[in-house]
């Protein structure tokens, strides 16, 4: 049995592997790797703050993540396979490591930001659940 993710250093692990995954990936690396030419250093810690607020309200996270994938998509579009690759990713990254009552939580917050950001990103295309 795995365990749940129980307080910061899982997320860290979880979002470390999600991340090295992405980078490498053939779909989506293009758009942190080329595109955005993400800080690493920067990004990482902010997706810690943004997870771990989602999951304990620890309220460390300051950012504006719609705006910020719209900003995004103006620089080079996401379209509906990039947004249900990462979901993929996100989703088999984290049953890897760990099952139970948070683990559910992270996934379904995930979901459905995801579908969320791909209506904001294209209005026209309401996809209510993307998986
Ligand atoms: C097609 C799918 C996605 C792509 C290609 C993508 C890519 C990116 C990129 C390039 C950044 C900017 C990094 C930087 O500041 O240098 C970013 C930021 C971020 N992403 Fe995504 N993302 C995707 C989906 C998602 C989803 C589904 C979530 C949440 C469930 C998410 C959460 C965030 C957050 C919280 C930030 C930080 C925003 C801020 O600092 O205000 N992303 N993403």
């Amino acid at each position: 049995m795995k365990p749940d993710i129980k307080d910061r250093a899982d997320i860290q692990q979880l979002v470390d592997t999600f991340y090295t995954k992405v980078r490498a990936d053939d779909t989506i690396g293009y758009l942190f790797n080329d595109v955005a030419k993400v800080n690493w250093e920067v990004h990482l810690p902010r997706m810690y703050d943004f997870w771990e607020n989602i999951l304990f309200q620890t309220g460390g996270f300051k950012g504006n993540p719609m705006a910020a994938h719209v900003q995004l998509h103006q620089k080079s579009p996401l379209s509906a396979d990039h947004f249900q690759h990462w979901l993929k990713l996100w989703l088999t990254t984290v049953d890897e490591l760990f099952e139970g009552d948070k683990t559910e939580l992270i996934k379904q917050r995930a979901r459905s930001i995801a579908t969320m950001m791909q209506v904001k990103v294209h209005p026209s295309n309401d996809p209510r659940s993307i998986m």
